[in-house]
């Protein structure tokens, strides 16, 4: 009985360190980009996107660990339990398996490279790692600026999609593009909801993360805006005729969108209550993504 009320905190605080769910986030953009380069081309090369989910996978756990070394050295998460480093105590062990992760992941984009026999997807996935590290590394922690969002919208849209487009078909696609949009809001929704709980911590760090910057209030608002705004851009692309009709299977996402917009406006002043909202995000980014992706398919 001891035993098992001791363990379960632990395992809980770990499982949120190591955040399972979060690793959807680096899937979504190869599927969506592997989806459009099949739609177009009908080429689909199952080894290539097995190998950059990995590499993604890794890369994304990469950009987590080194989070959790990076803001122990700010101070900022001297409130956060489920940090790999407070529940280690060890940062250069952390440092080195995030490292390590990262290696393990751009292997897997240099041998899709060496495939193709063409470098130009390790430049797109390093300009992302660049991206990743200026966001929070020293000397630019450029997240604490409230620029995150800005930089996740790129690095998980434009970049991510194109180079899983690229990866299958050794082209560009204007299509790809407009479909990485799709992708990138919803990315940048979830960095964006992470933010409304720890207001106090980040004030207290001095970052100034948009929430920050807007207050809670306003910050749910906008958020009412940016998640409506997936569903009509699709249907738009659609009536212009950039994405096939069945896209719109998206929608049926909606109810995690409206969920999230509900949940936010009504607890974004209650840290404790607004905490999980980044979940649900995560729930409207995966299954927006991966029926958008799907649509592609049909
Ligand atoms: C670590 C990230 C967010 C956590 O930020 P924060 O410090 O506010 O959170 P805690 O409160 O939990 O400490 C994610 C940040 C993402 C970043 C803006 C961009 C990352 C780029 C990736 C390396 C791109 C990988 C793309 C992949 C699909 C190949
Ligand atoms: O821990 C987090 O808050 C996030 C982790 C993460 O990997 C990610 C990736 C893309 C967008 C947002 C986030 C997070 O918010």
């Amino acid at each position: 009985m001891t035993t098992k009320q001791v363990s379960h905190p632990k395992t809980k605080l770990w499982m949120a360190a190591i955040k399972p769910p979060m690793y959807s986030v680096a899937i979504m953009p190869i599927w969506v980009g592997t989806a459009v380069a099949f739609a177009e081309t009908r080429v689909f090369n199952l080894v290539v996107f097995s190998s950059f989910v990995a590499a993604a996978i890794l890369i994304l756990a990469w950009e987590n660990i080194s989070n959790d070394v990076f803001d122990s050295e700010t101070g900022i998460d001297q409130n956060k339990h489920h940090s790999l480093v407070n529940l280690t105590g060890n940062k250069r062990l952390i440092f080195w398996l995030g490292n390590l992760s990262l290696v393990s992941g751009l292997l897997g984009i240099i041998a899709i490279a060496t495939w193709q026999k063409d470098p130009t997807v390790i430049g797109i996935i390093l300009l992302c790692c660049g991206l990743g590290y200026i966001y929070q590394g020293p000397p630019f922690r450029l997240g604490y600026q409230g620029l995150g969002e800005i930089i996740c919208f790129f690095a998980f849209g434009p970049l991510a999609v194109t180079a899983a487009y690229y990866s299958q078909t050794q082209a560009w696609s204007m299509t790809s593009l407009a479909a990485s949009v799709i992708v990138g809001i919803p990315t940048t929704l979830i960095l964006f909801c992470s933010h409304f709980h720890q207001v106090k911590d980040d004030i207290a760090a001095g970052k100034r993360s948009p929430v920050v910057r807007l207050g809670t209030a306003k910050a749910a608002q906008l958020l009412y805006w940016f998640t409506g705004s997936i569903y009509p851009f699709t249907l738009l692309f659609v009536l212009f005729g950039i994405f096939p009709k069945w896209t719109l299977l998206s929608w049926l996402s909606l109810p995690y969108a409206v969920k999230l917009c509900r949940h936010v406006q009504q607890n974004h002043h209650l840290p404790e209550k607004v905490s999980n909202c980044k979940f649900i995000a995560v729930k409207m980014h995966f299954w927006s993504c991966l029926l958008f992706g799907l649509g592609f398919m049909v």
